[in-house]
Formats: structure tokens, sequence, C-alpha cells
């Protein structure tokens, strides 16, 4: 009898598969068995678990050792993101909250991140998420802070007012906003579409070209709006009932994509914060999140900014909200680049709160080119 991979190149090719998976597989346990040595160091000690400053510095490290491989760059990232995940269970398990219910784009944002092994609480509210992380109830919690075409999220930048003291802002990630229609149904049927008023807004255009007949009717959340679509097609499979949702919504609640990417503008991205008790190591490249309210002088903002300016300390972003002590009165969050142990930050930063009536360093994080 002749060997049959030799007549079957297919059969001959997974073989070889089998052999490097075999390979890997040893590989990835000789890497779990040294995260257990670390993992022994941390126990008892001060040192966080989560170390977004080394996974900074892993991510890059992969990335280029597989520049002129021919393995995708973001399957590489999606990878060691869940090695991260796992060793973190063998570290120790950890809790992450978010902004619920299971299915929002908040959700998917955490589980993308923190990966298959950790565990997840759905908060319900943004305040939630600050509360739960200040009590030490889950050990990181994630909260949307802006969207590139929405902007800026008050509730959460709010929150910062109440619990600047009692936790830091410790990371961020952000992630791309596809939506899909969900159904049960077949493309044809469909007759009614639930989802978010901003869903509807997001994607007005294809549902101009593609269903323009179709009812739209608001809904809580994208995925409440997906647990209806379901539910009415268990009382009534003829109700053509679809969502609008995250494909994370779809999987849940057992509705398929009928189509995905159905927004008008592709480049829809949310950024998410990382909350934690803890504080991050300098990396490479940090961000520091700083809340201030000035002194009431004319141009006293003028001389906080400028002193980020002189020297010559970048600013990428700024957002203000009602400071909720006296009607008029402002606080400003900005982000600069660096970190607060940095002794040249921090002496900037010292002579930009001689500038204001309250100043609060907020949390320094890896500045995150982290596209989920
Ligand atoms: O280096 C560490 O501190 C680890 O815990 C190991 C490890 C890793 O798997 O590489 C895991 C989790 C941390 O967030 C960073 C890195």
């Amino acid at each position: 009898m002749t060997d049959e991979t030799n007549e079957d190149p297919l059969a001959e090719l997974r073989k070889n598969i089998d052999d490097v998976d075999r390979q890997l597989v040893d590989l990835i346990n000789q890497r779990a068995r040294h995260v257990i040595e670390v993992g022994k160091i941390k126990q008892g000690s001060s040192i966080p678990i989560y170390a977004p400053h080394r996974e900074a510095a892993v991510m890059k490290k992969v990335a280029q050792l597989n520049k002129g491989g021919v393995f995708p760059q973001e399957a590489i990232e999606a990878i060691y993101r869940e090695m991260m995940s796992g060793s973190f269970k063998l570290e120790q398990p950890l809790r992450i909250g978010y902004l619920g219910p299971i299915g929002t784009f908040s959700h998917l944002a955490a589980t993308k991140k923190f990966g298959a092994c950790c565990e997840y609480e759905d908060l319900r509210a943004i305040e939630g998420v600050f509360e739960e992380v200040a009590r030490g109830h889950v050990n990181y919690g994630l909260v949307p802070i802006e969207n590139s075409i929405g902007g800026g999220i008050n509730e959460t930048l709010d929150s910062f007012m109440t619990y600047h003291d009692r936790l830091n802002i410790y990371g961020e990630v952000r992630l791309g906003i596809h939506f899909c229609l969900l159904s049960t149904g077949k493309p044809e049927d469909v007759k009614k579409i639930y989802s978010r008023p901003e869903a509807f807004a997001q994607c007005r255009n294809w549902l101009a070209t593609q269903y323009p007949n179709a009812e739209r009717i608001p809904a809580e959340s994208t995925a409440a709006a997906a647990r209806q679509a379901v539910d009415e097609y268990l009382i009534d499979p003829e109700s053509g009932a679809a969502a609008i949702g995250s494909s994370l919504a779809g999987e849940i609640y057992g509705l398929h994509p009928l189509f995905q990417a159905i927004e008008d503008r592709q480049s829809n991205v949310t950024r998410f914060l990382i909350l934690s008790r803890e504080e991050t190591e300098i990396s490479k490249k940090d961000k520091t999140s700083i809340m201030f309210t000035t002194d009431h002088h004319p141009g006293s903002l003028v001389d906080v900014l400028s002193v980020f300016k002189r020297n010559q300390i970048n600013l990428s972003h700024i957002e203000k909200r009602p400071s909720r002590e006296e009607n008029w009165d402002y606080t400003f969050f900005i982000e600069i680049e660096g970190h607060r142990k940095d002794v040249a930050i921090a002496t900037v930063v010292g002579e930009a709160r001689a500038h204001c009536s309250n100043l609060t360093v907020l949390g320094s994080f890896p500045a995150g080119e982290t596209v989920l």
C-alpha cells in the first residue's frame, strides 16, 4: 500500500500543520510555566497582576518579530491578548466590570481586551462601574470616554468628580463600532428593526436604500434590541423583527448577522478607559490624564495650558464639564504626553497646579494604539 500523504497534498499539508500545532502548544505551556513563577512573585506583594506597561512591551516585541512574516499582524495581537488572559487565570483570576447589559459594545470591548479567561460583571450604569472598582469588588472596570462621531461621554467625565480619589485611569482601548443587522429570519422577511436611536442615525443611508419601509423602533440598548427581536420571533416567527447591534449581541441572543458593517461611516470608533485602584509603571510611551478647575480670573485657563506649552508637553485631548459646585464654573479634563512618575512631568504638573483652584491627576497609562 502506498503512503496516502504522497498522493494527497492536502493530507500532507494537514500533517505538517498538526506537527507545528504540537510544538506550538508545547511552547505555549513553556511560556505559561514562567508566568506561574511570575504569579508567585506577585502573590503577597503589591505588584499588580495586570501590567499594562509590560503588555505594551510584549505586544511591540511580537509585532516586530512578526515583521516579514505572512501571518496577519492583527491576528498576532489577538492571539497575544488571549495569551495574557490565560496568564491572568494562572496568576489570579480577574473580575472585570462593564456597562451592560451583556452584548453591548462595552461588553464587547471588555471581552476583546481581557479575553476568555476573566470573569465579567454587568454593572448596568457607568457610575456603577466606578463604584465597584472603588470598592474593590471588581479588579478592573471599563467605561466609554468618547466616540469619534458622538463626542465625550458626560456620565464618565462627571463620575471622575466623585471618584477621583478612590481610583485611577489604568489603561485605554479603542473599539471599532461596527453594526450588524441581526435576525433569526431571512433578509427579505425583515419588517421592523429595533435599536438605539444613535445606531439608526449612524446607519441612515444603508437603511434608506436596503429597508426604506421597515419600521424603526427605539430600544434601551442595542443588546435590548437584539433580545426584543428574538422574543418576538419566538412568539410569532412571521413577525419580521430584526435588530441593529454588535456581532456579540447576535451570538448571545441567538440571532445571525444578515448584514455586517452597515454603518455609513466605517471609521466609527469608541475609546474606553480601564479603571483600577492600582497605578501603572512607566512604559515607553505614556499619557497622563488630569482634571482641574481654574481660579476665577480672566485668562486662567490659558495660564494653565501655557505651562504645558512652555515645557513642550503635548496636549492630546481636552474636555469641559460644569463643575457642579457653582454655576458657570467648569472642570476641565486634559491628556498630556508622559507619565506622572516621570520627574519632569511631575514638576510641570506642580507648576500647572499653582494656576488652579483644584488639580487632580487621574492616572497615567500606556498611550493605546490598541484597536480591538
Ligand atoms: O510580566 C508580567 O507581569 C506577567 O504577569 C506576565 C504577562 C504575560 O503573559 O506576558 C501577563 C499579564 C501581564 O499583564 C503582563 C504580562
